[in-house]
């Protein structure tokens, strides 16, 4: 059997240095590679690997994509610089120039990856506007995607606001205008019946995880249709920098069946179809079409992340597919998992255990009862009763007030088990003074919900109320972090899902918590696709939680941190992947065997590296 690096030799004498169709006889030998021992993993393992490559390698140059109907073009010279995933910039060698025919091409100056970070560091810290910073990052993504990610993993607490919430929120606002080159791919109602072949148009074959939207509730943002594409975007940009996944793996996608917003509508910059949201029969049979395609083209175990849809479509998609797919939706079960780690985490700080507690939500939608689920299911099993009596210990308000059983006939399924004996109640403030709940969270996409009034009332039955803003963008967040500390006087125990600088209370400076799924996706995933997942289940959620609260140290408890900081997010992931995988391995739902014996060694091994590579 012929080996891959030969392989790779033989390409470069057939290709050269044009764009020219790979030779028949190459074709031969992968067929036989496929057909023999070859076991896909070109870059080791899971195609994860390091290394010195040749520059036609890397992670691009498997087998499948030799097999594409299309032309695969060699990147070289002013190619090579154009080309994201190669391109080095000044950091290239003399000898690599020499080689790869960049002589010319560049200023003389050679300079390391270090030094091209600092510079572009301190240009982005020129920018006094957010969007500005956004707009540098994409252009540095698409320019060269190995320094795009040592910024972000490296700089992880200063660029998560940049790339991701709150920014990418108002990017996702402004993507008509700011739209440069597609990032990923839009899926409208117009490939209807051509879905394969347009996954199929994608350059990338070995994917591994895809988040999909459809646009209808981007953050606590609304319907911003195609526009969402921002959202895909910015969560697989952490699935790489937080999580390890090659870049190369990750696919975002967009569902384009309208909008109903109609300042995007008789927007002329719109880039999305100009019609009101396909529902029904129409959107089901695009939606089955996308989910047939992608188990047809990438295998069963290719992970899909459902990210902002409505919450009508949100939870029938989830059930829908979850026993035939490899799914996971990341506002009802991420938010889920990292809201859980911080209540784990947060009974350091106020005692007792999760029984011993009432939590009262703000929201009965996506986050809210699947938080609430969650909850209900760690407890029951703490208590070894069935999850309806845990449930009895957590109280939902809805847009109509207290969710109590005289309201069972007109409320949506999803929040009928939440429904308890209790009269009518209508405003928040009166259900938290008649709940007396030690956890209020607010989780419905409206902000400024938290008042003076609310936290008041939360603090004058509890020593340390815990308050978990969690609605984003910042604008939508349901109070401040000041206003929490203020208002309580600086007994609450805060977390909010976008970020808040520390705030000083009376000489006192309390740092908040970040409670935002950003924390338990990427090792989430990771965990899957390690351990060769082909379903998820609700275990692998509570593992994801219990990782994440066993990383919390004393340090950042006596700050006022339920969570752990995000600059150590890499060895996060790693044991949230290592705990996520185990749980995959007993439940008997992995594909990966056998199973490694260090899990946490082993999810660290496998994780990208934004390191340039030699190219030879
Ligand atoms: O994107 C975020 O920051 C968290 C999230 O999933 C949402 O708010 O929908
Ligand atoms: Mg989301």
């Amino acid at each position: 059997m012929i080996s891959l690096n030969a392989l790779k030799f033989l390409k470069k004498l057939v290709v050269g240095k044009g764009e020219r169709k790979v030779s028949a006889l190459m074709e031969s030998t992968l067929k036989e590679m496929r057909n023999g021992s070859h076991d896909n993993s070109v870059n080791g393992k899971f195609g994860f690997g390091g290394g010195v490559e040749d520059v036609y390698g890397e992670d691009r140059a498997t087998e499948d994509q030799l097999v594409t109907p299309w032309t695969v073009s060699i990147a070289s010279g002013y190619t090579l610089l154009r080309d994201p995933h190669h391109n080095k910039g000044l950091a290239f060698t003399e000898k690599e120039r020499d080689a790869h025919y960049l002589r010319g091409l560049l200023p003389p100056a050679i300079v390391s990856q270090d030094l091209q970070e600092r510079k572009l560091m301190h240009s982005l810290r020129q920018y006094d506007v957010p969007l500005h910073k956004y707009i540098a990052m994409m252009d540095l993504q698409e320019r060269n995607e190995r320094l795009f990610y040592k910024l972000l993993i490296d700089n992880v607490e200063e660029l998560l606001p940049v790339v991701y919430t709150p920014t990418v929120g108002e990017a996702c606002q402004k993507y008509g205008s700011i739209y440069r080159r597609p990032q990923g791919l839009y899926i409208s109602l117009k490939e209807k019946g051509k879905i394969l072949e347009v996954l199929k148009n994608w350059p990338e074959k070995s994917i591994q995880v895809i988040v999909v939207t459809d646009g209808e509730r981007i953050l606590g943002l609304g319907d911003l249709g195609c526009q969402g594409m921002g959202i895909p975007v910015g969560k697989l940009s952490l699935y790489t920098a937080l999580g390890g996944l090659r870049p190369s793996a990750c696919l975002p996608v967009t569902i384009d069946v309208g909008t109903n917003n109609e300042q995007l509508l008789n927007d002329e910059f719109y880039i999305g179809l100009k019609q009101r949201r396909a529902r029904g029969q129409e959107y089901t049979e695009l939606l089955d079409e996308f989910m047939n395609a992608v188990k047809q083209n990438y295998g069963e175990k290719v992970l899909v992340q459902f990210e902002d849809f409505a919450n009508h479509n949100a939870f029938e998609l989830l059930s829908r597919y979850s026993s035939s797919h490899l799914v996971f939706n990341d506002d009802i079960q991420g938010t889920a998992s990292v809201v859980l780690a911080g209540l784990i985490s947060a009974l350091k700080l106020v005692g007792g255990s999760l029984a011993d507690h009432t939590f009262l939500f703000l929201g009965a939608g996506e986050a809210g009862t699947g938080i609430a689920e969650l909850i209900a299911l760690k407890i029951s099993k703490q208590i070894k009763s069935p999850v309806e009596e845990a449930r009895k210990k957590i109280w939902l308000v809805d847009s109509k007030g207290l969710i109590v059983k005289s309201r069972l006939g007109s409320l949506q399924h999803f929040k009928k088990p939440w429904a308890h004996e209790h009269e009518p109640v209508k405003e928040l403030v009166d259900a938290v003074k008649a709940i007396k709940p030690t956890v209020l969270i607010g989780s419905s996409g409206v902000g400024k919900t938290f008042t003076k009034e609310v936290v008041e009332a939360m603090a004058s039955f509890n020593e340390k109320p815990l308050i978990l803003a969690l609605s984003n963008p910042t604008s939508q967040s349901e109070c401040t972090a000041e206003e929490a500390y203020k208002w309580s006087k600086g007994r609450a125990i805060f977390a909010s899902g976008s970020p808040f600088d520390p705030v000083n209370y009376e000489g006192k400076v309390f740092v908040p918590g970040q409670a935002n799924n950003a924390y338990i996706f990427p090792g989430f995933g990771l965990g899957l696709i390690i351990s060769g997942a082909i379903r998820v289940h609700d275990d692998m959620l509570l593992a994801a939680s219990e990782a994440l609260a066993a990383q919390v140290k004393q340090e950042n408890y006596d700050k006022g941190l339920i969570y752990p900081p995000f600059s150590n997010i890499r060895k996060i992931s790693a044991h949230i992947a290592a705990n996520v995988a185990a749980k995959v391995y007993e439940l008997g739902l992995a594909s990966h065997l056998p199973r490694p014996k260090n899990l946490v060694k082993y999810a660290e091994s496998c994780m990208y590296s934004p390191v340039y590579r030699s190219y030879r």
